[in-house]
């Protein structure tokens, strides 16, 4: 096996970002790693709990030999082999971000000789990461647009501190990525989302939500935004949590969406108006693809056959950070054209064409 790809991880954004996209391109393009410097732009460097779970995940899935997996560690060496499609189990036993480690294996499952089965024990609506439903209404729309996508369940919500939310995520097999070409807005053709609160939180604090969000949606939609404001049944969620996810889809086939959660004091009239505020930035500016969306797809982009474009916000530090690793790993290159009016950007790059080699089928 050729030599590992010494990656630093403290470049640009410097967290858990950079080494979940540095793992799983090793992983499939089967290409030995050490990452270095983990997570030394944040307060606690080194992997913390999500990280390790999403490493050890990818360990089981290509059967890698791995140094350095260890809570704190700053240091890691992967070694993959082949990508095995099967049922996969994490239990983070915290509230570590279960979408992050889907963000971390996605990729990874997509190009298996089959589909796999992910079970995943966690937070799923937790500070710093996506919400799953953000995950499910915003992201995989985008993804569906490369030929990927994923069937979700959710059985539990996991919050901070306590976590217990659990999910199954269904990945389908794909032969290839497409390129896609997200430049043209269109018109709102749709926006909507929840506001859900759980726990001992009632009910009103969800409508409050739902009430500012209507306030500022209304202002730039030409129909009323449909959104709901819902209470978690017990069984589904026991701890105390609360949160906005919205989205607005256009005529043009855009998904772009924007979420806020609560933290121990609720004002709900705060956060319906901390989403709407961003969804609103958004639809006036007329971007394809949502400052989150935005670096969450680069590795695709970066694998996909033929040329990727995305209208977008200014790129922000995650995207830059994932375009570096990109590069480094597959030699992409991606390109910036400043757009002058309403401060945009068109990012492209060529994809490397990535065949997976162990299917000969699109969808298995
Ligand atoms: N509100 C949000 N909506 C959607 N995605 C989000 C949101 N907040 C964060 N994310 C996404 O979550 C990821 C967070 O990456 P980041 O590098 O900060 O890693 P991390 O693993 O959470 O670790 P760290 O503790 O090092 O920050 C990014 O892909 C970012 O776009």
């Amino acid at each position: 096996m050729s030599e590992a790809l010494v990656i630093d991880g403290s470049y640009l954004e410097g967290g858990g970002q950079i080494l979940r996209n540095a793992l799983s391109l090793s992983c499939i393009l089967r290409r030995p790693i050490k990452v270095t410097n983990i997570r030394a732009n944040r307060p606690n460097p080194g992997l913390s709990n999500q990280h390790l779970f999403g490493l050890n995940l990818l360990q089981n899935i290509t059967g890698a030999r791995v140094k350095g997996n260890h809570i704190k560690s700053t240091e890691v060496e992967f070694y993959p082999g082949d990508i095995t499609s099967g049922r996969y189990t994490v239990d983070t036993r915290t509230a570590a971000s279960v979408a992050l480690v889907l963000q971390a294996a996605l990729p990874v499952l997509i190009f298996g000789n089959s589909k796999s089965e992910l079970d995943l024990i966690g937070g799923t609506n937790v500070g710093m990461a996506p919400q799953v439903d953000s995950m499910t209404e915003v992201l995989r729309p985008n993804l569906e647009l490369f030929g990927i996508s994923f069937d979700f369940d959710l059985f539990k919500r996991g919050y901070y501190p306590r976590g217990g939310g659990h999910c199954k995520v269904l990945v389908p097999a794909v032969r290839s990525i497409k390129a896609v070409n997200l430049v043209n807005f269109g018109v709102v053709s749709e926006v909507s989302g929840w506001c859900f609160v759980a726990g001992k939180l009632p009910l009103r604090i969800a409508e409050d939500m739902k009430q500012a969000a209507e306030r500022e949606l209304q202002q730039i939609c030409r129909n009323p935004p449909q959104l709901e404001a819902y209470k978690e049944s017990l069984e589904v969620a026991r701890d105390n949590g609360s949160g906005v996810i919205l989205k607005a889809v256009t005529t043009e086939g855009c998904t772009v969406g924007s979420s806020a959660l609560g933290e121990r004091q609720v004002d709900g009239r705060v956060l319906g108006k901390s989403a709407a505020d961003e969804l609103t930035k958004y639809l006036k500016s007329e971007i394809c693809v949502d400052s989150h969306v935005q670096d969450q797809i680069i590795i695709f982009m970066a694998l996909a056959h033929g040329i990727s474009r995305i209208l977008t916000t200014p790129l922000t530090q995650h995207t830059r950070t994932a375009m570096h690793v990109a590069n480094l790993m597959t030699g992409v290159k991606f390109d910036v054209e400043e757009i002058e009016s309403n401060n945009r950007v068109i990012l492209s790059c060529h994809g490397i064409g990535f065949e997976n080699k162990q299917i000969y089928t699109k969808f298995v």
